[in-house]
């Protein structure tokens, strides 16, 4: 676990003494687009552009869900990092999933990040979207890069689908909100603080979160009513981690989401709908956090449970 300081990596962890014991996520820096009208250096194009993902991360898992939903495994190329982030970071060592870099034959993600900027200073972190032909990263926040995802490439072959449709940006943004901030941060913000109050405060804001989401759930098929979202895939990939890591690995245990009717159902849901459970790697998931947080877990030993009931039927279709 480490960072870029003028392109030099240091490890070293989150610094939190500066926030009270408070985890305080840093902005993504490499904010581009890729556009259809050719307004960007980053034109829409078939087999021009890569992800590099972890498996285990939330975020970059986003992208592989919307990479899905809008069939663009082959327009969009990935490379998967190993689940293990230690003293050099995110690295290429293969596994029985994750692959060599085929881009720059780099041994570490940070290389990626060097090769774009010499002089980075900042966290490297997954998802990254890369273009191959102007060898460049595009864009390194997730929130971003599913958009472009929804929208860039239905001239090129895309399944239809919309995720965020016009009439609903200012519910979806609305929604995005509070939810990246007490659940899909909120879960972070636990399991790495480091002083009592500010786990407490993560703590009680996550489960207010979950019961209102909860709630929610309860009377409709998904976050906006009878069409899956942005907002959905964003709160599915901390809801599927959540019972595996959250609950014990980041001390989120006053309840699982099996613990809530509407939201494990709805969990089931989104997990069942087509190409969606080959996104999802638990071994990667588990082996990266109880393994890479050394300070949280340093005997790196992995729980065995839960069991998982995700393929049992959902119920929901008829909300
Ligand atoms: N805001 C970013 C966050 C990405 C992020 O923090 N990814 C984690 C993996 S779960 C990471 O790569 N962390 C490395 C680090 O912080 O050093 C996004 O949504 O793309």
């Amino acid at each position: 676990m480490g960072l870029l300081i003028n392109g030099t990596w240091h490890d070293q962890w989150y610094d939190t003494k500066t926030h009270e014991g408070e985890f305080v996520r840093n902005e993504s820096q490499f904010r581009h687009w890729i556009t259809t009208d050719g307004s960007s250096d980053f034109p829409a194009e078939a087999d021009r552009y890569h992800l590099y993902v972890s498996l285990a991360c939330p975020w970059a898992h986003r992208t592989l869900v919307m990479r899905a939903l809008k069939g663009l495994q082959n327009i969009i190329t990935v490379d998967i990092v190993h689940p293990l982030m230690l003293e050099n970071g995110w690295s290429f060592k293969k596994d029985s999933v994750a692959n060599a870099d085929s881009q720059l034959s780099a041994n570490y993600l940070y290389q990626i990040y060097t090769h774009e900027d010499p002089d980075y200073s900042g966290r490297v972190t997954v998802p990254v979207l890369w273009d191959k032909k102007q060898q460049r990263i595009v864009n390194n926040e997730s929130a971003d890069i599913i958009r472009m995802l929804n929208s860039a490439f239905d001239n090129l072959g895309a399944t239809k689908g919309d995720y965020y449709p016009l009439a609903l940006h200012s519910q979806i943004d609305e929604l995005n909100s509070w939810i990246y901030d007490t659940v899909n941060n909120g879960v972070y913000k636990a399991g790495f603080a480091t002083t009592q109050a500010a786990y407490d405060g993560a703590v009680s804001a996550l489960f207010k979160s979950l019961d209102n989401l909860n709630e929610r759930l309860s009377t409709q098929r998904y976050l906006l009513g009878d069409q899956m979202s942005e907002a959905d895939i964003r709160l599915f990939t901390t809801l599927i981690r959540f019972d595996p890591v959250y609950v014990s690995h980041f001390k989120c245990d006053l309840k699982r989401i099996a613990d809530y009717p509407a939201l494990s159902g709805y969990l089931r849901d989104i997990y069942q709908t087509a190409g969606i459970a080959e996104t999802v790697e638990f071994d990667h998931i588990k082996q990266h956090y109880y393994c890479s947080h050394t300070m949280i877990n340093p005997t790196g030993i992995i729980p065995v449970g839960p069991a998982y009931y995700l393929n049992a039927p959902h119920g929901r279709a008829s909300l």
